[in-house]
């Protein structure tokens, strides 16, 4: 069941009959979604159901079989032929934290958050720096600046990957698993991050394993199965009351791990 758009708020992303192959594998079939602005979707559902590939379409890092990404009004049609100007605009408009963070080791973390700005938005050196410095503040990581990514703890490398992808001003921020490389107390670090930037009103994409944030801090979830959404809606509802027999299953699953 696709989840409803909004008729009141703006979406910010739009997916519409995404399908994806990978060989004889068929990975998704048939997707559509709509997030609306200032909305924080979390999307769960058992292991290899297609998660992860929504979110990598989402922001082209995998290039879908067919369908339509509409985001922040540039939209990609996997039929037609993508102009880079309108890739590149897709790319800044969506920022993407990944489980493993995909920090740059040979960089100090100043680098990190700066160098996609210098190179993305052509900020000088300084505005980029100035910027960074202030989100490795809010972070609390200012102190880290000009230390290495091996000099910081799990939880502290996943706060930088979010000030790098924040620095570029996204509409939307995809989240890949963002805490499951963490240990849970560290992970609670990055956990408290996001709560913030979803009170703040960041349209919020999340494939998370954390059922307290899916219940608790997002306000639409998304069950995928065997390549497509089967339940979504209000959190607490499919939560409370899945309609359907998957759901039923993963839910009972992971209350017993
Ligand atoms: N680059 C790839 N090449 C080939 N197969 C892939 C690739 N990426 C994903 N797959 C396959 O696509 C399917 C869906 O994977 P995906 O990572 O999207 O699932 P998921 O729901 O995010 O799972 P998990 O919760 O385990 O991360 C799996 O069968 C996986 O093996």
């Amino acid at each position: 069941m696709p989840q409803p758009v909004s008729t009141t708020t703006k979406n910010v992303v739009q997916v519409r009959h995404l399908a994806k192959s990978y060989g004889d594998n068929i990975v998704l079939r048939d997707v559509s979604l709509a997030v609306p602005e200032g909305s924080v979707t979390a999307m769960i559902g058992p292991s290899g159901a297609g998660k992860s590939t929504v979110l990598r379409c989402m922001n082209l890092l995998e290039k879908p079989d067919s369908g339509e990404i509409e985001i922040d009004g540039h939209t990609i049609n996997a039929g037609r032929k993508i102009a880079p100007k309108n890739l590149a605009a897709l790319r800044r408009s969506a920022g993407m934290v990944f489980q493993h963070f995909n920090l740059f080791p040979h960089m100090t973390v100043l680098r990190n958050v700066s160098l996609p700005q210098e190179r993305v938005l052509g900020r000088s050196k300084e505005e980029a720096n100035t910027k960074s410095m202030e989100l490795l503040a809010r972070m609390g990581l200012a102190d880290k600046a000009d230390c290495y990514p091996a000099r910081c703890s799990g939880g502290q490398q996943q706060r930088i990957a979010i000030a790098r992808a924040l620095a570029l001003g996204p509409r939307v921020m995809l989240f890949d698993e963002p805490t499951s490389a963490l240990d849970p107390e560290v992970g609670v670090e990055v956990l408290e991050v996001m709560k913030e930037l979803a009170s703040e009103g960041m349209t919020m994409v999340v494939v998370t394993h954390e059922m307290s944030f899916a219940a608790n801090v997002s306000n639409e979830l998304v069950v995928m199965a065997d390549g497509g959404i089967i339940e979504s809606g209000d959190p607490h509802q499919i939560m409370s009351d899945p309609q359907h027999e998957r759901t039923r299953r993963f839910l009972r699953a992971v209350l017993e791990r």
